[in-house]
Order: C-alpha cells, then sequence, then structure tokens
C-alpha cells in the first residue's frame, strides 16, 4: 500500500508494508505497518546526474569504482572537480573507513572519466538497489564503460596476497538467497526483466588488461577468477571459507555485484578487478583473522600497480 504524506517531495511516497496481523478479541484484526524507503523514479535518478552534471564541465563516458584503500586513483585525475557525497541530493552516504566519499570527474590518461572514491555497502545497512544507485546516475549521465575494483580475500591457495584477480564471474551470495538489485518493479527505460549476466565481465577488456599486465611485467602476480559476493560485515567463517571454495569462488568480498548487475542491466559494460588483500583462514589451528587495517594496507602496498594497469587501459579505450 502507498501511503501520500504531505512533506518534502523526496519523502512523500511512503511503502507501507503489512507485517503483522493480530487478532483481538471482540475487535476484528489490527494490521502493524512497517516502512520500507521508496525507491527514486527514473526521474528522482535523471535528477541527480542533472545535477552532478551542471558541477563539471567534463562529460564521461567511462566510470571507475573504487574498493577498499583503492581511491588513490581518483587523486591523479586531472584538471578535476570532486563533489562529496554530502552535497549530492537524495544520495547515500560513505562510512566506511578507506572510502572517501566523493565523486571525481577529471582526465586520466587523456580520456574523460568519472571515479567514485568510495561505494556503499549492503553492511552499512543500505537495500542492494541504494548500493547500485550511482550506477544508474552514470547510465544516465551518458556512461558507457564501467570499471569496478574492490578489495577481496584470496578462496584460492594458489593466489598470494598483492594478486590482482581479474574478474571472469561472480557468485551472489546474497543473489542465491533471494535478494537482488533488480528485486521490484522494473523499470524498463533501464533494461529488461529478465538480464542476462553470464557474459558480466567483458572479455574484450580482460582481454586488455592481461595484454597490458604483461606490458607492466605484473604477469607474476595477475590472477583470474571468480569473485563471491557475501553480506559481511564479518569476515567469513572456516567453513564458509571452505564451502565457497568449493562452489567456484578464487576471491571473497562484501561488495561489487549489485554494481554489476545494474551496469549489465542498463548496457554499461564492464571491467572488474580484485586486490587479494589476505588469504582467508581455512585451517582451524591458523593463529591469524582477518582485519580491515590489514585490507587497506595491502590496498596502499598495491594501489600504485593497480592504478597504472587501469589508467593504461583507460588511455587505449
Ligand atoms: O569496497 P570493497 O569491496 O573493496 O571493501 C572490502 C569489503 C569490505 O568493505 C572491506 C572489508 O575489509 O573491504
Ligand atoms: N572477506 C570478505 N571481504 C573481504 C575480505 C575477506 O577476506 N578481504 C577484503 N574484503
Amino acid at each position: 500500500m502507498w501511503l501520500y504524506l504531505r512533506t518534502a517531495p523526496a519523502l512523500r511516497r511512503v511503502w507501507l508494508r503489512p507485517t503483522v496481523f493480530q487478532a483481538t478479541r471482540g475487535r476484528g484484526v489490527k494490521v502493524y505497518f512497517s516502512m520500507a524507503e521508496a525507491r527514486p523514479s527514473y526521474e528522482d535518478i535523471q535528477k541527480i546526474s542533472d545535477f552532478l552534471l551542471s558541477k563539471t564541465k567534463h562529460r564521461p563516458k567511462i566510470a571507475v569504482i573504487c574498493g577498499s584503500g583503492l581511491g588513490g586513483l581518483a587523486d591523479v585525475v586531472e584538471d578535476q572537480n570532486a563533489i562529496d557525497y554530502t552535497e549530492i541530493p537524495n544520495f547515500p552516504r560513505s562510512t566506511v573507513p578507506g572510502h572517501k566519499g566523493r565523486m571525481v570527474f577529471g582526465l586520466l590518461a587523456g580520456k574523460t572519466v568519472v571515479c567514485m572514491q568510495g561505494r556503499f555497502h549492503p553492511y552499512e545497512g543500505y537495500p542492494l538497489w541504494k548500493v547500485a544507485l550511482p550506477v544508474r546516475v552514470f547510465k544516465l549521465m551518458g556512461i558507457e564503460t564501467l570499471f569496478v575494483t574492490n578489495a577481496a580475500g584470496a578462496l584460492n591457495s594458489s593466489f598470494n596476497v598483492g594478486d590482482i584477480m581479474l574478474m571472469k564471474d561472480h557468485i551472489s551470495m546474497p543473489g542465491l538467497a533471494g535478494d537482488n538489485p533488480l528485486k521490484g518493479h522494473n523499470e524498463d527505460r533501464f533494461g529488461p526483466r529478465f538480464p542476462a549476466v553470464s557474459d558480466a565481465y567483458n572479455s574484450e577488456l580482460r582481454q586488455l588488461a592481461r595484454d597490458i599486465g604483461k606490458e607492466l611485467g605484473f604477469e607474476s602476480f595477475m590472477q583470474e577468477g571468480v569473485y563471491v559476493q557475501v553480506g559481511g560485515p564479518s569476515y567469513e567463517t572456516i567453513a564458509e571459507c571452505k564451502l565457497l571454495r568449493m562452489l567456484g569462488g578464487d576471491c571473497v568480498g562484501m561488495s561489487t555485484v549489485p554494481e554489476v548487475i545494474a551496469a549489465r542491466h542498463c548496457g554499461i559494460r564492464v571491467f572488474g578487478m580484485s586486490l587479494v588483500t589476505n588469504m582467508v583462514v581455512m585451517d582451524y589451528d591458523a593463529k591469524v583473522t582477518v582485519n580491515h587495517e590489514e585490507v587497506l594496507e595491502t590496498g596502499k602496498r598495491r594501489a600504485q600497480d593497480m592504478q597504472k594497469l587501469v589508467s593504461k587501459m583507460i588511455g587505449q579505450l
């Protein structure tokens, strides 16, 4: 049931979900409602896109979403206009260390780009559609190619900390459990009700990454594999890691997939890359545990190489 409120337009439409029915003797049935936030319409997203474009002369066709500790790429963008997420109307806020929370427009390797220096994660409390909202904003800004990066733990024991994994596929644990950024009403102007994602990670871009990686002498630490998205924020148990490895995952992380699904839905081509910031714990005798400081530290050490790879690729698009 929709309820219309006399308030600011962005807050006016509230979806009321009947949750609890309680029979009360002699007084019929009481229905309680819980509130879920209304999704922005196509026009609302157009407004966010128009707002951003009004703040910059740049008109990018390439967007980059920077993972934990990997936002340094946005700092090397030239002739830049940076817009803090807090200035963007109806836009989420970054709450995780290592995610600055700025949209940076400018030039990278001579190409006009927009970089998200900070992404949104489901564990911050955002529904998946909101995590993926920036991708739809990108679409309406004219973005055709999306680069996504993330920090991840290696499930594949032949990988090493500091390896870069080109994403060739993903397993969405939230998706398999019934949650998806496209769940709910389909906006046909973005894409079809049932989009295919078996070709989510563009094979030509992956080949370009391999070629450039070779040129840069990165072959010894470049891998290719399957990223598993989990919900977080707790890291995985040993049993969960063993399960995810059995399922065919090479790396595990808490992001990226919602953005990729939204991008493919609206016809944006995608290149994805994980930085292995830690090996997951698979051994009950291990004395180590994963922590976010280690994730950020490894990000810092390998950030320059990832930046080189991404900017060389962008230069050749
Ligand atoms: O945004 P990404 O996926 O790079 O961040 C990873 C996943 C969690 O947010 C965090 C865990 O350390 O790093
Ligand atoms: N698990 C989940 N997410 C992560 C990890 C991990 O080991 N490392 C960085 N992000």
